[in-house]
């Protein structure tokens, strides 16, 4: 097994008010292998939100395990935290304006990052900051102000200054969210190459059906766990031609725990209890007795 840069088990988030509890994480499991490019998605509520502020440092998951980019999230003290922010992570939010600071030109955005870290000085950095821009395919516009940017343009410079520092794992959420569809595929092309070519492991949290088709890896998260996953690969055939394979997995937590999927519960009305039979090759889940399910001591009508 390669080593993993995200790698959380059994993950738990609880928001607790005066009177209600809301379990946001409920033991999720999630291993992203160094290099890798996932996208998380999920419906609202789902508990994506709630993964990427624990996976950038922002929260503090309740219980269980989260290590990014080898840092323990749950016993990272204050000063490790902002050292891990600014140089183990990279985030691009789905908020152009929270990316860039709007009286400096793009340039000038990279330049800060690396100048805030104490990176390379005079021409290295100037030289830095080309390479970047050039990465994203935005070389042309170094000197322009994110006002004078498209919104797919600004979202290329957050890109290039989010690894900047030449972080371990880049974190996106909803990166294309605000962007027409064609945009959003400049977009995600611009993510796939700085994951291809600097190896920046890279989870991009989002709504948006067009990221999911774009990436090898898409884990679903459903009521705050990892239920499926789809991994895309390709195949030859006896022709020896190419083809895109895209198979779903459901998720198999360490305890032995899964989620159905909702179309096969509904399509054989399974709920509360159900059959489960080891056959050689494979476990079989088969509905429960018709009989109403009672508790022991209950009030029998
Ligand atoms: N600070 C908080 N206090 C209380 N409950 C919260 C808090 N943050 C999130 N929640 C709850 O946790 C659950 C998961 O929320 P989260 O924002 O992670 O979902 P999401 O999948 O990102 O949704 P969306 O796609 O709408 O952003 C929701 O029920 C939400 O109401």
């Amino acid at each position: 097994m390669t080593s993993a840069d995200i790698d959380c088990v059994d993950l738990v988030r609880i928001f607790r008010s005066k009177d209600v509890e809301v379990q946001a994480l409920q033991g999720l499991t999630l291993r992203v292998e160094a290099g890798d490019m996932v996208a998380v998605v999920g419906a609202s509520g789902s508990g994506k939100s709630t993964l990427l502020n624990v996976l950038s440092g922002l929260d503090r998951p309740s219980a269980g395990r989260a290590m990014v980019a080898g840092h323990d999230m749950l016993a990272m003290s204050r000063a490790e935290r902002v050292t891990f922010q600014r140089s183990s992570v990279g985030f691009v939010w789905q908020q152009t304006s929270r990316n860039l600071l709007p009286y400096l030109s793009a340039g000038e955005n990279i330049a800060a990052v690396l100048a805030i870290a104490k990176g390379p000085r005079g021409t290295a950095r100037e030289k830095r900051v080309d390479e970047l821009l050039d990465l994203v395919q935005i070389g042309d516009l170094r000197d322009r102000r994110p006002s004078e940017l498209s919104g797919g343009q600004q979202q290329r410079v957050a890109i290039a200054v989010a690894i900047a520092n030449d972080p371990t794992v880049l974190l996106a959420d909803e990166p294309t969210g605000e962007l027409d569809e064609a945009t959003s595929e400049e977009v995600l092309g611009a993510m796939r190459r700085v994951n291809e070519e600097r190896g920046v492991t890279t989870l991009i949290v989002t709504h948006d059906p067009t990221v999911a088709t774009q990436v090898r890896r898409t884990v679903q998260i459903r009521d705050g766990r990892t239920s499926t996953e789809v991994v895309r690969s390709t195949r030859r055939d006896e022709l020896g031609d190419e083809y895109a394979v895209a198979e779903e997995f459901a998720v198999l937590d360490r305890v032995g725990r899964m989620q159905l999927p909702a179309a096969f519960t509904e399509a054989l009305g399974l709920r509360d209890r159900v059959r489960l039979t080891l056959e050689p090759d494979q476990v079989s889940v088969k509905p429960g007795s018709d009989a109403p399910v009672t508790t022991e001591g209950q009030d029998q009508p």
